[in-house]
C-alpha cells in the first residue's frame, strides 16, 4: 500500500517544545511525528515523502542480525546527514581519549580515589569539558569502554557532535541538561541519567541557574546496554522497561553556520555546514536515545542475612559476547532498607577480575565513612583489594542490627570484564587522594589463636 503524498505545507516551523515529551518502554519499536502526516504509514520509503522530507535509515546493528538485538530507525528529515557532514577537517580534544590508550604517567598501580574535578576556569561546552579517566579494550575492534567525566559552563548552541565509537551514557551529578538529539529532546536531571546511541547527532545545553555543569560519561565501545535479564527474580523489579523514556520527535529549523563535530576510531573531526543537522521531523524503529529515572529502580536485596553480589542492582548490561561476563555492567546503589541479620552488612573485603570505576551523586555510600564525597570517584581495577574503610568496619561490626533505612544515597558503578587503564590526566589530576589507602589504616589482626567473638 503506497501513502498518500498530500500537497506541500507552508513553510514548517522549528519544533522545539518547552517541555519533552516522551514514550514509555525499553527498546520498543516507536514511531513519532512532530508534524502531522510527516511519517509515511504503511512503508518506509515513499517516492516522495510528506512536507519534502528525505528518508533515511540509522542503523544500529548490522543488517542481518538477529531480530532480538536487531536495531534500525527511519528518519524523515529536512536534508539527509550528507548534507550535514561536509569535507572534514581535524579537530583536537586532547583530554578525551578512545582504547587502546597506555598513556605515559608515572602513578603506580594502586587503589584511587579522586575529590570531584574542579569547575572550569574558562567557557566550555559539554564536549569541550570530557576529560577520561580510564579507557579499557579497543574501540576501533568495538569492545571495551571508557571512563569519563565533564565539566561545563556553556551551551552548544550552533555546535553538534556525534561519536561514532560507541554510546554515551550521561550521569548528570550536577545541573540538569537539555540534550537534543536527532530524534527528539531530553531534559535529563541529577539521579537521571540517558543514553545517546552510537552515531546520533546531538548538543547539550544547560537548564536552570549554576556556575557548574558536571558528571559521569560511560562511552560504550561494545554491543549497546540492555536490560539484564532477572532470572528467578522474575518479571518485575530492577529497572522495569516502562521507566525508561524516548523522546517523541522534535526538530530545529535553523538556516546559520553551525559546526558538527566527529570522534571517529579516537580522533575528531570538524565540518562547518549552513545549518542545524537537528532536522528529523518524524521518525519510527528502534533505535533511538532513552533516559531513565535511577529513583524508579526498585531494589532486591538480602531479607534475613549475609550481602549479595552487587550485580543485583544492576540497571543495564552491556553484553560481551561471553555469558554473563559484561562489557560493561552499569550498576546503582540507591537508597533501600538494611535488614539482614547478624550480618556485616557494608559490602564484603573482596579482590575482582572484573574492574570498577565508581562515582557518587548523591549523599554518602555505606562502604565509606569518609573521603568519598559527591561527584567524587574511585577506581579498584582487577584484582585489586578493596572494601569499607576503617570506620566503617568498626560501626558495622558492632551496631546494633535493627532494620535501618539507608537514606539519601546514589552511587553509582562502571563494571567491566576489562583491566582500565589510567589516563594521564586521571594520574595526574589534582584532586587525586594521596592518602586513599589510609582509610583501611587499623584494620589489624585481632586474631590471637584463641577462640571467641574478638
Ligand atoms: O567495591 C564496591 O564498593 C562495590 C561493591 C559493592 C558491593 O556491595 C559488593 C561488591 C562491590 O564491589
Ligand atoms: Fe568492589
Amino acid at each position: 500500500m503506497l501513502t498518500k503524498v498530500d500537497k506541500k505545507p507552508v513553510a514548517a516551523k522549528t519544533a522545539t517544545p518547552n517541555t519533552p515529551q516522551y514514550m514509555p518502554g525499553f527498546g520498543n519499536d516507536f514511531e513519532t511525528e512532530s508534524l502531522p502526516g510527516a511519517l509515511p504509514q504503511g512503508q518506509n520509503s515513499p517516492q516522495k515523502c510528506n512536507y519534502g522530507l528525505y528518508a533515511e535509515q540509522l542503523s544500529g546493528s548490522p543488517f542481518t542480525a538477529p531480530r532480538g538485538t536487531n536495531e534500525r530507525s527511519w528518519l524523515y528529515r529536512i536534508r539527509p546527514s550528507v548534507r550535514h557532514t561536509r569535507r572534514f577537517s581535524n579537530a583536537k580534544y586532547a583530554e578525551w581519549k578512545s582504547a587502546p590508550c597506555l598513556d605515559d604517567h608515572s602513578l603506580p598501580l594502586g587503589q584511587l580515589r579522586w575529590d570531584p574535578v574542579p569547575a572550569p576556569k574558562k567557557k566550555q561546552n559539554f564536549i569541550a569539558g570530557i576529560r577520561t579517566m580510564t579507557t579499557a579494550g579497543d574501540a576501533q575492534t568495538q569492545v571495551g569502554m571508557a571512563a569519563h567525566v565533564y565539566t561545563f559552563n556553556q551551551d552548544m548552541d550552533d555546535d553538534y557532535f556525534f561519536n561514532a565509537d560507541g554510546e554515551l551514557l550521561i550521569v548528570p551529578q550536577v545541573g540538569t541538561l537539555r540534550v537534543f538529539t536527532e530524534m527528539g529532546i531530553m531534559d535529563v536531571e541529577p539521579l537521571e541519567i540517558c543514553v545517546v546511541p552510537r552515531g546520533m547527532m546531538f548538543k547539550v545545553s544547560r537548564l536552570g541557574e549554576g556556575d557548574v555543569w558536571r558528571g559521569y560519561i560511560c562511552e560504550n565501545y561494545g554491543a549497546k546496554f540492555t536490560l539484564p535479564d532477572r532470572g528467578p527474580i522474575g518479571a518485575n523489579c530492577l529497572a522495569n522497561p516502562r521507566d525508561f523514556k524516548t523522546p517523541v520527535a522534535a526538530y530545529e529549523d535553523k538556516e546559520t553556520k553551525c559546526r558538527v563535530t566527529v570522534k571517529w576510531c579516537g580522533k575528531f573531526y570538524v565540518t562547518e555546514i549552513g545549518h542545524s543537522p537537528l532536522d528529523v521531523v518524524a521518525w519510527h524503529g528502534n533505535y533511538a536515545p532513552y533516559k531513565y529515572d535511577l529513583r524508579t529502580f526498585s531494589p532486591v536485596g538480602a531479607i534475613l542475612f549475609d550481602h549479595p553480589d552487587p550485580s543485583i542492582f544492576t540497571v543495564m548490561t552491556a553484553p560481551s559476547g561471553e555469558e554473563g561476563t559484561a562489557n560493561v555492567d552499569f550498576v546503582i546503589f540507591p537508597p533501600r532498607w538494611m535488614v539482614a541479620e547478624h550480618t556485616f552488612r557494608p559490602p564484603w573485603y573482596h579482590r575482582n577480575i572484573m574492574s570498577e570505576f565508581m562515582g557518587l551523586i548523591h549523599g554518602q555510600y555505606d562502604a565509606k565513612e569518609k573521603g568519598f564525597v559527591p561527584g567524587g570517584m574511585s577506581l579498584h581495577n582487577m584484582m585489586l583489594p578493596h572494601g569499607p574503610d576503617a570506620m566503617g568496619f568498626e560501626k558495622a561490626s558492632n551496631v546494633e542490627l535493627k532494620p535501618v533505612k539507608l537514606e539519601s544515597t546514589m552511587a553509582f558503578m562502571f563494571e567491566t570484564r576489562f583491566p582500565q587503564q589510567l589516563t594521564k590526566f586521571a594520574a595526574e589530576l589534582e584532586t587525586l587522594q594521596d592518602d586513599y589507602l589510609d582509610c583501611w589504616d587499623g584494620l589489624d589482626r585481632k586474631f590471637d589463636g584463641t577462640p571467641g567473638i574478638k
